[in-house]
């Protein structure tokens, strides 16, 4: 089974793409959607020991959370202490679900990929990407951006130009949907040529 890792940073067209990849069939894991998850259920409790203010109606308050984090962005290290380990966990109970399954190809949709030095479990790595103004604008057309919360998150984020030079394949994102996809396409057909042909990585 081949392990391909799905990155790119804040607005790149992560979410877009992996919905590209399912089309091909490929299992996509989302470590956003199993976030969100943990934060309703076993993230409650050691989040709530940290940050008590977050915790409202006994699940994770996001909003809250940010606005602690704004405040305070020493303690973004003591949350990714937290979940990062839990989402590893849900991360490695998917791939043995996929692995009793039998898929040839699965996919890990992960924004902080290499800054968690998630790539080592993986084979190959996608990088989602376009350029700096249309990331920009596609940030700040959401609600509740601004300029000041994108230069935090970007900040934080490897630069995309060093996520590109690591990537093993680059997905487009800047010239529209039709051409992301035949990007993705194309990847899915040569990984699956590779799962059923083994030798052909050694050459
Ligand atoms: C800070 C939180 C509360 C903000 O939640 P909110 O719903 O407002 O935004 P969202 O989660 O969609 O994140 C917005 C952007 O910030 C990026 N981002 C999120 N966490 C981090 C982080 N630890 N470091 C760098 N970028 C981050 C995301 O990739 C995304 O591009 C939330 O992102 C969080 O709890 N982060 C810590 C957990 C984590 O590291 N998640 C990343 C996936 S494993
Ligand atoms: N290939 C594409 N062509 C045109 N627009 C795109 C393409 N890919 C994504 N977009 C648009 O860009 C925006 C951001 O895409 P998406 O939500 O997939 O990004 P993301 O990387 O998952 O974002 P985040 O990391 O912030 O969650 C959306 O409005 C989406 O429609």
């Amino acid at each position: 089974m081949i392990r391909l890792g799905l990155t790119g940073s804040i607005g790149m067209g992560k979410t877009t793409t992996a919905d590209f990849f399912r089309q091909e069939g490929v299992p996509v894991y989302d470590a956003d959607a199993a976030v969100h998850e943990l934060y309703r259920h076993e993230a409650v409790e050691p989040i709530g020991a940290v940050f008590p203010e977050a915790i409202v109606d006994g699940v994770v308050d996001r909003t809250v959370l940010s606005q602690t984090l704004a405040q305070n962005p020493d303690k973004m290290k003591a949350l990714e202490a937290i979940v990062h380990p839990l989402v590893r966990r849900k991360q490695q109970a998917f791939l043995e679900d996929q692995e009793l399954a039998g898929a040839d190809l699965v996919a890990f949709d992960i924004p902080l990929l290499f800054e968690t030095g998630g790539q080592k479990q993986l084979d190959k790595v996608v990088v989602v990407s376009c350029d700096a103004e249309t990331q920009r604008e596609r940030v700040l057309a959401r609600p509740g951006w601004t300029e000041e919360k994108l230069a935090m998150v970007l900040a934080r984020q490897m630069p995309d130009e060093e996520k590109r030079a690591r990537a093993d394949f680059v997905v487009e994102t800047g010239f529209g949907l039709e051409i992301a996809q035949a990007q993705v396409k194309d990847i899915v057909q040569a990984l699956r040529l590779e799962a059923d042909v083994p030798w052909l990585e050694d050459e």
